[in-house]
């Protein structure tokens, strides 16, 4: 078995498959699968993945590995056939699949260090490594002779830990330790050489006295009411050492967190808990569909499931979509599991999603928290899999690979035998309608857990508003509620649902728009810094003083950004206090949670914000919720944004009236009329899937249809076309009757970055080969793609048509 199969990092549609190397004699005991070693490739040295050890090759004269990595392997079994089965299933390389599944910091550079965790005495030849340090370089190790075999060993019992040190800003976080360096005895003695006036001194060492063990600088100081100073003293006296320690970062506090204890279930609760924890004690693997209205008790449902799991020895994955990751959130499931809880946010910094990381992966916490990523928590005895909001989009990886997290959830729940959940208020066509064949199990929670009705919602006819005369984006309606409800000590919810909206810049008498020279869209207009923005090329310009195209100054800029919406507000209202949430507000770390704990401490009347705020808020004041623009989603080329639309107006309006108060919802709307807005408006999802159900059966959407969207780009216009082109006409050739290939058709941007981009979308019902014949299509274009500078994406159930 001294050959090993290894994933190179070459990001090459040619190498998706392994190569054989020879292990040399130093790391046959060491190198086992999923292990990262670098290898010779051509004339370079690189990364790979050591998927499996065997005893023959196909070939003869195999290079040597040349280093290894990691010394406990990074990935496990499970996770290297996943890997296999992501890059399969999103037409992806098998490098970038396995690389997907580790943090940040395992894929950039770094270095290592080797941390000694115990003061057991070790093998001489570590011993004598260390030399009295706590930690040392990894370079020393390999310098030194010793056997790989020797150090795995150690670390496997814990005695020696390996860290991964990045070389940017991300390093680990270390504090000073003090201990004193003499017997107790000598220390007393100490005491009396002590000369009479350094009291301090006196002080700390009588304080080891007492507590001989180390203790952290800081708090030694604390303690005794000493400088650093008093202890650099005794350490140059040779009494007391300090050294370095690292402390994981845990960005939570955990012991501030009130613990909390399971809460008598409701019959509803109870009715939909029963099949999920049978299929956890009966070690099943089925996928259960909690589709159970805002405040109906989901989490409770998932938090006592996870118990069981927990019981049961076994450990349990949540995910959350990203903005919904808010400290509430997090509470909730560290007032139950404590220090068990590992989040993986993209808020924390490298470093600290690090430690999350190791945390799994050294086995120390049974629950994992976490955004789509923490899909591929390394955990090896998996009781359960919670997807919360299934529907929210951001499951779905915009980039290669294209996974969706619900898919890569159910496939661990099969390799592990274990129940998948998902929940949502509205969940997707696609699982109501699996659930609805009984693919996946229903539960149903059907009423708030305090039998509080859910908000009345109104409509208001914004084209009536606008013939009476108001031209304000306020209805008077909203206006004269928002009043009353400040006047009562209440608080509002503003949405501004700006998905596809933006502030641009217009010529009032020509009508021309400011355009990015790049792209084919508007620029965006930045109050603050005066300037306009490309969101795509990040293209900027100062706004121009009068019109480029007619030289009129009556240049001004149009549409509802959040900061406008402040501004007129702020006249309308200008007792009220305005807090708004929005990408400018929240870009910086951890601003959004002081935003939000502004708005809860009532340090505002107005929370006044985007998308990010429909999800997950539980405020108790808030009795008014009002949506400014609710069909400005409608009209996006996007089969889904009717969908889009009902879930996000469903949302938001359950922010409201979710304790004693009661709650009111009013949704502004230029098209009172259309279906998802009305049947939001009166809680009506079974109607609102079946209508829905109607159009994608009509226009050939999913879940009746299968879509992938290929999209092709290239600097020039013609051969941007023609390419497309040729893929549909391979297609064509090669697919079902009753399957549609559509295109050439210009995306709905039909230039990002000076590259001309046209789309070819297929729709099919079952289409076993289309994997191969689209790799085939990659393959046919490889050329053209690495020498001419074209570009092809595959999305497979595509959730971006832009
Ligand atoms: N069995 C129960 N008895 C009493 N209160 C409960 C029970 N279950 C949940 N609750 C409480 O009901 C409230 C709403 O529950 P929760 O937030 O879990 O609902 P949810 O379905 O997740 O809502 P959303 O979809 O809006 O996030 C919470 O304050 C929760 O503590
Ligand atoms: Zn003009
Ligand atoms: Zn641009």
């Amino acid at each position: 078995m001294n050959i090993a199969k290894v994933i190179v990092d070459v990001p090459s549609s040619a190498i998706n498959q392994t190569f054989d190397y020879s292990i040399p004699k130093r790391f046959q005991e060491v190198i086992k699968p999923g292990m990262r070693v670098i290898v010779p490739f051509g004339p370079r040295k690189i990364m790979g993945f050591v998927v499996e050890r065997v005893s023959e090759s196909s070939f003869d004269k195999l290079k040597d590995i040349v280093d290894v990595l990691d010394i406990t392997p990074v990935l496990t079994k499970e996770l290297l056939d996943l890997g296999k089965w992501v890059a399969n299933n999103t037409l992806s390389l098998s490098i970038t699949a396995l690389q997907a599944m580790l943090p940040q910091v395992l894929k950039s550079k770094y270095r290592k260090q080797l941390i000694r965790e115990t003061d057991e005495v070790l093998t001489p030849e570590l011993e004598h490594l260390f030399a009295g340090r706590g930690f040392i370089d990894y370079e020393e190790f390999e310098h030194a002779n010793i056997s790989y075999y020797q150090l795995q060993k150690a670390i496997q019992e814990g005695d020696i830990s390996i860290e991964y040190l990045v070389e940017s800003k991300i390093t680990k976080k270390q504090i000073v330790m003090v201990k004193p360096s003499k017997e107790p005895y000598l220390l007393e003695e100490a005491i009396m050489d002590i000369p009479k006036n350094a009291n301090k001194q006196k002080q700390v060492i009588s304080y080891f006295l007492e507590y001989p063990k180390a203790v952290s600088q800081k708090e030694l100081i604390n303690k005794v009411k000493t400088t650093s100073s008093t202890i650099k003293n005794l350490v140059d006296k040779g009494i007391l050492e300090t050294y370095k320690q690292e402390i994981f970062r845990n960005p939570y506090n955990d012991d501030a967190i009130k613990r909390t204890t399971p809460l008598p279930l409701t019959e509803e609760q109870q009715n939909a808990i029963e099949p999920i924890q049978a299929s956890i004690n009966e070690h099943q693997h089925e996928v259960f569909l909690l589709h159970g209205v805002t405040g109906s008790g989901k989490t409770e449902v998932y938090l006592q499931a996870i118990q069981n799991v927990i019981s049961k020895g076994k450990e349990a994955i949540v995910l959350v979509p990203e903005i919904s990751l808010t400290p509430q959130m997090v509470e909730r499931f560290k007032g139950r599991f404590g220090k068990n809880v590992a989040v993986m946010h993209s808020a924390l910094s490298a470093g600290e999603k690090y430690d999350e990381w190791r945390r799994i992966h050294r086995k120390e916490v049974q629950v994992v928290v976490g955004a789509r990523s923490a899909i591929f928590a390394p955990f090896e005895n998996l009781g359960i899999i919670i997807i919360d909001e299934e529907h929210e989009t951001t499951y779905k990886q915009e980039d290669q690979p294209r996974y969706h997290a619900r898919d890569v959830a159910i496939e661990r729940g099969k390799y592990h035998q274990c129940p998948v959940v998902l929940g949502s208020a509205t969940p997707t066509l696609e699982s109501y309608a699996r659930a609805s064949k009984g693919v996946y199990q229903l539960a149903t929670l059907s009423k708030r857990t305090n039998d509080q009705p859910m908000p009345r919602v109104d409509i208001i006819d914004m084209r009536k508003e606008l013939h009476a005369g108001n031209r304000t984006m306020f209805s008077r309606k909203l206006m004269q509620k928002m009043e009353q409800c400040i006047q009562k000590g209440e608080q509002v919810v503003l949405l501004l649902n700006r998905r596809g909206y933006s502030t641009f810049v217009m010529c009032r008498d020509c009508g021309h728009v400011m355009e990015c020279p790049h792209c084919d869209i508007a620029l965006t207009y930045h109050k603050n810094s005066n300037r306009l923005k490309c969101h795509y090329c990040s293209y900027e310009t100062n706004l121009p003083a009068s019109c480029p195209e007619c030289t009129s100054d009556s240049i001004r800029y149009f549409g509802t950004g959040t900061q406008r919406v402040e501004e007129a507000l702020g006249k309308l209202l200008p007792e009220a206090r305005i807090l708004r949430m929005d990408v400018d507000t929240t870009r910086r770390k951890g601003s959004h949670e002081k935003l939000l704990k502004q708005f809860g401490d009532r340090k505002a009347d107005i929370l006044l914000g985007t998308q990010m705020i429909a999800k997950g808020l539980d405020f108790e004041n808030v009795t008014l919720v009002g949506v400014l623009t609710a069909d400005s989603m409608l009209h996006l080329p996007d089969f889904r944004s009717s969908e889009r639309t009902f879930q996000l107006l469903t949302q938001v309006s359950g922010r409201a009236g979710r304790h004693e108060l009661t709650g009111e919802v009013l949704v502004q709307t230029y098209t009172p009329d259309h279906y998802s807005i009305e049947l939001a408006s009166v809680y009506n999802f079974h109607d609102f899937y079946k209508k829905e159900m109607s159009m994608r059966r009509k226009f050939k959407y999913p879940p009746y249809f299968y879509l992938v969207l290929i999209t092709v780009s290239h600097e020039n216009n013609v051969l941007a076309v023609q390419r497309t082109q040729t893929i549909v006409q391979m297609l064509m050739k090669s697919v079902k009757r009753n399957t549609v290939v559509l295109g050439p058709t210009p995306s709905p941007i039909p230039r990002i970055k000076d590259r001309y981009r046209y789309q070819c979308m297929i729709k099919y019902k079952n289409e076993p080969n289309l994997r191969p014949l689209l790799n085939k299509i990659m393959e046919y274009f490889s050329d053209d793609v690495r020498k001419n500078n074209l570009l092809i994406t595959v999305d497979l159930e595509p959730y971006h048509f832009m």
